[in-house]
């Protein structure tokens, strides 16, 4: 079965092409200031740029991601216009009608990031079904945590069984080289992101890591 990884949180041309040469399906670059990967639009424009044509160069398939917490308008026109991603990932409390407004509005697929503690938090994600690309199933963060991602909380990914989901969908949270063939196997996941499980301080991409993890997804 063929598995498609996200690593999230790129901050560097390094790790971007360490993954791309392992074959990621898709990278994640955060515009969250309070994230310790967050990224100024210019210079995300230039790491998704540098990243696709270097994508093309080596005759490889990896997507870029733009990744934004309840963002406006105007953000997302910024987006658009300069930074060009492939998706836009939603990882905020944005509305089935908020995202329907977005996808029509900007024309760029979407990814909507849904929070899990429980199976009815996966079913309340029907009604994004029609409007994203793919639908992120990420666990609730903490509640003293300051981010809605990327603080390696996970959740029970039985919850995930017979997801009766239109599209591919992702799964994310807590995980790392080590649990994510045991991930896969619980949650029946076709796509997997990663981005603290990878790192050796927030906000640090670790190359051998990030090659481990993709590794570790192409032998399920
Ligand atoms: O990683 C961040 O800093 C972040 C900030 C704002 C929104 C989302 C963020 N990360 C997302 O969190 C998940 C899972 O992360 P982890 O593997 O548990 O560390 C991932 O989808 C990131 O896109």
């Amino acid at each position: 079965m063929t598995i498609l990884a996200k690593i999230c949180g790129i901050t560097d041309d390094v790790s971007a092409r360490i993954a791309i040469d392992d074959s990621a399906g898709m990278l994640g670059f955060i515009s969250f200031p309070k994230s310790p990967r967050h990224l100024d639009l210019e210079r995300m424009a230039q790491l998704i740029a540098n990243a696709t044509s270097y994508t093309a160069h080596m005759n490889k398939k990896t997507q870029c991601v733009s990744v934004v917490v309840d963002p406006d308008d105007a953000l997302l026109e910024t987006i658009a216009q300069n930074v060009r991603p492939d998706l836009i990932q939603l990882h905020g409390h944005e509305s089935p009608e908020r995202v329907r407004h977005i996808r029509a509005r900007f024309g760029i697929p979407l990814i909507k990031a849904i929070s899990v503690e429980s199976r009815a938090d996966v079913l309340a994600a029907a009604p994004y079904e029609e409007v994203v690309e793919h639908l992120l199933f990420d666990a609730k963060p903490p509640k003293d945590a300051t981010l809605p991602g990327g603080v390696g909380a996970r959740f029970d990914w039985t919850l995930m069984e017979g997801y009766p989901s239109l599209r591919p969908w992702l799964l994310a949270g807590g995980l790392n080289p080590w649990n994510v063939a045991e991930a896969v196997s619980q949650s029946k996941a076709k796509m997997v992101d990663v981005s603290s499980g990878v790192e050796r301080a927030p906000g640090l991409k670790d190359a051998a890591l990030i090659s481990q993890f993709l590794k570790a997804v192409k032998g399920l």
